[in-house]
């Protein structure tokens, strides 16, 4: 500012134009840093779908993925078809279900053998074993219990495409990257020009050791995107899992309450802590693409608000066991915590935190597809007693999810704020497209209150 004012005391043309610079540079400078400070965090729990979401970003708001980017997953895609047999060989054991043809227990051993270290890729001349496997009625008996086990969201996809994805010039399609299953470790920022303004969109691992990370990008957050899945209702996870996850949340936070933040983040590097969820989410700074639309522009299923006020301190009340969850003997199925009791306890924890008073909270009950798919088998009442409404509805079931989620927000009491809630599809580039133009200014919106900007 010296350098300004010193500039006023010239007469000369130059100085005016000098000053001129100097206050156009300084306003650069300002917009800059103002453009750098809208921070998107995206939690849920693990196979929620937040990197899904944000490839999806990387498609529509991104530098999208080029040819080269494309043939660095076809390891990760043949090595979800290998995991995919592997895991139902495994399940039709735990769960005691016969083959249907010998072959297929066959190239179940064969596969059985392969450990996650030598998984090879799928070639060509399997093709027709491994959808003889794969259509053998005993796997797919073993398929429709799919929510006894870990089997990951994409078996069916992938095992449908066998022949495209062994063919020796197979270059993965988007769809097939939107379907890879990379569990993310670490925290990692992604940058993208959205309308005049940078949008850090913080993408994080779900799983129980990622967790405790999470502290470390609570700072300026301007918006949270919580991702849940709502096709677990019928899923569970090990239960020391998430007892002792929560509880290092809690005590981290509470950490946070009385100390100085352990890390602090800085919105202008895209970087935060090294980890990627995917062979080449790198490529951080998005470019705005301008995609044109297919020609059924899905909208968004449901958009919903509510109004909430927060408490000073989160519980965990909502880690409760499911009385109705028989054991099996599958190993992934230890102990009986229901998956969408965990996603909905981590999401009271997140929103009743004092890192959030102003944050606004977006929740995507994500994986509509899968939910439909799987409510004309499994029943909602079967996992949830309470749940009254009528069988083989995906829109009782969705609403009824929701209305979890809408008590565990409802449980802040101190301050005012709104939640949007949205159905969402991430594998559906169509659908996340609306739905990010929908929050998008809800976003922006935030941002300009917390800076006072408006
Ligand atoms: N069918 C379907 N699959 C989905 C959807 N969203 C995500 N998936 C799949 O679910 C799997 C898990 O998604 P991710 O995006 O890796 O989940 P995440 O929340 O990042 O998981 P972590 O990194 O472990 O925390 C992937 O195989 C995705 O393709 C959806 O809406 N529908
Ligand atoms: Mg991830």
């Amino acid at each position: 500012m010296s350098n300004l004012a010193s500039c006023f005391t010239g007469s000369q043309s130059s100085d005016a134009k000098s000053v001129s610079k100097e206050i156009e540079r300084q306003l650069r400078e300002a917009k800059k840093e103002a453009r750098s400070q809208v921070k998107l965090l995206v939690l849920g729990a693990a196979e929620s779908g937040k990197s899904t979401f944000i490839k999806q970003m990387r498609i529509i708001h991104g530098k999208g993925y080029t040819e080269e980017d494309r043939k660095s997953y076809i390891t990760l895609v043949h090595q979800n078809v290998n995991m995919t047999i592997r895991t139902m060989a495994n399940a039709m054991v735990n769960l005691g279900i016969k083959y249907e043809h010998e072959t297929s227990k066959a190239t179940a051993d064969k596969f059985s053998a392969f450990t996650r270290d030598d998984e090879t890729l799928v070639m060509e001349n399997q093709v027709t074993e491994l959808l003889s496997f794969w259509e053998d009625s005993g796997v797919q008996k073993c398929y429709l219990r799919g929510n006894e086990y870990h089997l990951l969201d994409s078996a069916s996809y992938y095992m449908s495409h066998l022949q495209r994805i062994t063919a020796i010039n197979y270059l993965p399609t988007l769809q097939d990257i939107l379907r890879a299953r990379l569990p993310t470790s670490g925290i990692t920022e992604y940058l993208f020009d959205i309308d005049s303004f940078i949008f850090g969109i913080v993408d994080v691992g779900g799983q129980k050791t990622e967790r405790r990370k999470w502290i470390h990008c609570f700072e300026n957050v301007t918006s949270i995107v919580f991702l849940a899945a709502l096709s677990e209702y019928d899923q569970t996870i090990p239960e020391d899992e998430i007892s002792q996850d929560l509880r290092y949340t809690l005590g981290s936070v509470r950490h946070q309450q009385t100390n100085k933040p352990m890390v602090r983040t800085n919105s202008e590097h895209l970087h935060i802590k090294s980890g990627s969820s995917s062979p080449s989410q790198g490529g951080k700074f998005g470019r705005k693409h301008h995609h044109s639309l297919h020609n059924q522009r899905q909208p968004p299923q449901s958009i919903w608000k509510h109004q909430g006020s927060l408490p000073p301190f989160p519980s965990t009340k909502g880690t409760e066991k499911n009385p109705n969850r028989g054991k099996t003997n599958s190993d992934s199925v230890t102990a009986q915590i229901n998956r969408l009791r965990e996603s909905c306890a981590l999401f009271k924890t997140i929103v009743n935190s004092q890192w959030f008073r102003n944050t606004s909270v977006i929740l995507f009950l994500n994986k509509t597809d899968v939910l439909n798919e799987k409510i004309h088998r499994s029943h909602v009442c079967t996992h949830f007693p309470e749940f009254t409404g009528p069988q083989k509805d995906s829109v009782a079931a969705r609403e009824f999810i929701l209305s979890k989620y809408s008590k565990a927000f409802d449980s802040m009491k101190h301050t005012k704020r709104t939640m949007y809630a949205h159905y969402t599809c991430a594998t559906d580039t169509n659908n996340i497209r609306f739905v990010f133009a929908a929050i998008k200014d809800i976003i922006v919106q935030s941002y300009l209150i917390n800076y006072n900007l408006v």
